[in-house]
């Protein structure tokens, strides 16, 4: 697995993160497409934290995170097109498909993003198979009185893995776009 360091945007000062690490392309176009139709297929619901209701459609299989409780859950197992596409995701990153318990559905229409935030600690490692428009993934650490940033793009049908520095230390966030992205995430618990 290499890093695609031309990925990585050219006024970021801070080199990427240990424990960052691309795929290349696992999806073609054609896939892609039908990949976001079975998304929005499983009956995908607004995002709610406490009185929030995000603008991004979500559905957990595997094991769901309950924002309201703050713990985790066992959710519907992942259907048939789902682990497949796990085992071509995860495997992609020499890891064990396995391993990966827990897949995340979003979709995120014309307007919606995600804001700073680290994963729940009850999850490890996560890697995330992007879908329809392509989109910045931005990346920061505390480091003084500031942050160290950097940002990669988040190509549709490339995957990227969290672990390490990367998934621990590092905040993401992805900026809303004007047009869907859909992205697949699985994870395996901590
Ligand atoms: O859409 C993505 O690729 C990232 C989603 C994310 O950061 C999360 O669900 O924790
Ligand atoms: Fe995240």
């Amino acid at each position: 697995m290499t890093l695609q360091l031309d990925l990585f945007g050219a006024d970021d000062a801070a080199a990427p993160p240990a424990g960052l690490s691309l795929s290349g392309r696992l999806v073609e176009p054609d896939e892609d497409a039908r990949l976001a139709d079975l998304i929005d297929a499983t009956g995908l619901s607004p995002f709610r934290f406490q009185q929030w209701t995000g603008k991004r459609m979500t559905r957990s299989f595997g094991w769901h995170y309950d924002f309201e409780g703050g713990g985790i859950a066992h959710a519907e197992p992942m259907p048939d097109w789902l682990a497949d596409i796990r085992q071509r995701t995860v495997s992609a990153f020499g890891d064990d498909p396995a391993h990966y318990e827990q897949a995340l559905l979003i979709r995120y229409d014309p307007g919606a993003g995600i804001g700073w935030h680290r994963d729940r600690p009850q999850f490890g490692r996560v890697i995330g198979l992007s879908l329809g428009t392509p989109a910045t993934m931005r990346l920061r650490k505390r480091s003084g009185a500031g942050f160290e940033r950097t940002s990669f793009e988040l190509e549709p049908g490339h995957a990227y893995r969290l672990d390490g520095p990367a998934r621990r230390e590092w905040e993401h966030s992805i900026v809303p776009l004007e047009q869907p992205r859909w992205s697949i995430t699985f994870r395996t618990l901590a």
